[in-house]
């Protein structure tokens, strides 16, 4: 563990340094020459589109890729040959999403996993471990109990443990890939008060995101890359959001609210949920028009996701019904939905949707398939033209799409996955937090493509915890809290009463519809 009352001042050699660090795999460079430094008591960001190479930089300083060219030093020593034990022995601590926690174990027991304390008697005293994890706590501002099990807790105070569970193993270097996907806003302000302070203790700390927003108030400075290449390490302060932008894609890029909505004529109502109540929804009422945005707010568990579980009929409905392009269910299943014109893109689609060892061209296709066949026979032009126009539409950096697509990044398996079903085109497109992990280049290109679905005379459901996204791509926005669709408002209700310019547009309806959020959750008005 640390020496918390160690004075703050930076230690004068780099918790970490890489210099000169290529890897190839097969033909594809996704490292070149890469060299940079992070000092005790900073916060870098490290930023660049899908398939930038950052994962690849993580793996390389955490031992599980051994580079190429070039080497690694951490604490001022070369590590000749990094391996997993290696760089965990020397304080480089990679914080996983899906977590190393034992659920059935108490937090106490899993932050002291394979160094249990013991009593006088050498036995395993769990009253220790708990006494220790509570002064831990105590020191770092957790207020978590230690002798509850890891199954009782929430996704961030996982995400806690698993932190504190690195600094009693004596991390300097903690690494985070996308740590606020799964966290409420009030889980991220934690997680951040923490990290500030974990900072203070001299931790050097590695954050990867795609959502700037995040990155301006949590990050000292940034490492940019693009295409395997550094492109630059610079301060966040005095950095502008399009500056940094600019600098992540390449190129000035498509701001989310450069998209044009051409609010056309809205046509039939495609979908009509009447009354709708599952296990987590209660007499849900909704419709969506032809030509139609709807976006769906409100905070992680108020519903949103059961929402679109219920509509793909995954979760049971009780009462009520649905209508879908006119016909009235009140019990609903997969095949039925999609038999409709209905389909979901799921939140957790990487589990669900990716065939690994498939290509990337057969991964778009795939239910696209029953559209092309003809008297069994597949002809393969069809196919290539679908996965190319979405691999294009989508910007998912693939060398050859007829490789697996397991060789891409994950935020570009992310966009196969998504083109799949915008190849499709149904009538009816529910998609839950459709641009998570995905690059700020590419997001716009989506809200984009989801808005020329519904100009195009489909309905659109669209889940997102990214407020500029769902202000950006709807026509209208409702908010859930505690299974209860509590509130509607016209997107456009938002803007401000005097034109103003883009930013202050967004940062002002930002902070409307982040207002009426919290106002739902603590009013739980229910408006019908
Ligand atoms: N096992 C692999 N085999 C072949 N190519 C790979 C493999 N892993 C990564 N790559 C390639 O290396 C490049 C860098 O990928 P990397 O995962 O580091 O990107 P990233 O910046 O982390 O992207 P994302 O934001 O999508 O996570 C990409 O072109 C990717 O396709």
């Amino acid at each position: 563990m640390p020496s918390l009352n160690a004075p703050n001042a930076s230690p004068p050699t780099p918790a970490v340094r890489l210099s000169g660090v290529s890897k190839s795999y097969g033909g594809i460079k996704a490292l070149r020459d890469v060299s940079f430094e992070v000092r005790g008591g900073e916060i870098r960001a490290l930023l660049g589109e899908n398939g930038a190479g950052k994962s690849t930089v993580l793996k390389v300083l955490c031992g599980v890729v051994s580079p190429d060219e070039g080497s690694i030093e951490v604490g001022g020593s070369v590590a000749p040959r990094l391996t997993p034990s290696l760089a965990r022995e020397l304080g480089i601590a990679m914080i996983f999403q899906d977590g190393s926690l034992v659920p059935q174990m108490t937090v106490a027991q899993n932050i002291f996993l394979t160094r249990e304390k013991r009593g006088p008697l050498g036995m395993i005293d769990d009253r220790i471990a708990e006494q220790e994890a509570a002064t831990l706590f105590g020191q770092l501002g957790v207020a978590i109990d230690p002798s509850l099990p890891v199954s009782a807790l929430s996704a961030g105070q996982r995400q806690l443990t698993e932190i504190v569970k690195a600094i009693a193993k004596n991390a300097r270097v903690l690494i985070l890939d996308e740590p606020s996907t799964a966290l409420t806003d009030h889980e991220i302000e934690h997680l951040f008060t923490f990290l500030r302070r974990l900072k203070e203790e001299g931790v050097a700390i590695i954050y990867v995101s795609h959502r700037m927003s995040e990155i301006f108030r949590i990050a000292d400075s940034a490492t940019i890359m693009r295409d395997g290449q550094l492109v630059e390490t610079a301060p966040i302060a005095g950095m502008s959001m399009e500056a940094m932008i600019e600098k992540i894609v390449g190129r000035k890029g498509r701001g989310l609210f450069d998209i044009p909505k051409q609010s056309g004529q809205l046509g039939e109502v495609l979908l009509d949920l009447r009354s709708v109540s599952t296990s987590k929804l209660t007499d849900v009422s909704l419709s969506a028009r032809a030509g139609e945005v709807v976006g769906v707010a409100g905070l992680t568990a108020s519903g949103r996701s059961a929402l679109a579980r219920a509509l793909f009929g995954i979760e049971p409905i009780k009462t009520g019904s649905v209508v879908i392009g006119g016909k009235t269910f009140a019990k609903l299943y997969p095949d039925t939905a999609i038999e409709n014109g209905l389909m979901l893109v799921p939140e957790d689609r990487l589990l669900q949707g990716v065939f690994p060892e498939h290509s990337i061209a057969d991964n778009i296709t795939l239910p696209s398939l029953p559209k092309l066949t003809k008297w069994s026979w597949l002809p393969r032009e069809p196919v290539l033209r679908i996965a190319r126009e979405q691999a294009a539409n989508l910007r998912i950096k693939a060398s050859d799409l007829s490789a697996p697509i397991r060789t891409l990044s994950g935020g570009n398996q992310q966009k196969a996955v998504l083109g799949k079903w915008l190849a499709l085109a149904p009538r009816i497109l529910v998609l839950d937090e459709p641009t998570a992990g995905i690059d700020i280049g590419s997001k716009s290109e989506i809200v984009a493509l989801l808005r020329s679905l519904a100009s195009a005379g489909r309905a659109v459901l669209v889940i997102s915890s990214e407020i500029p996204e769902l202000l950006a791509v709807s026509d209208r926005i409702v908010i859930m809290h505690e299974g209860r669709l509590v509130r509607s408002v016209d997107r456009e209700n938002l803007n401000p009463q005097d034109q103003t310019d883009n930013a202050a547009t967004l940062e002002f309806a930002e902070r409307k519809l982040n207002n009426l959020i919290q106002e739902a959750a603590q009013a739980a008005e229910v408006l019908q």
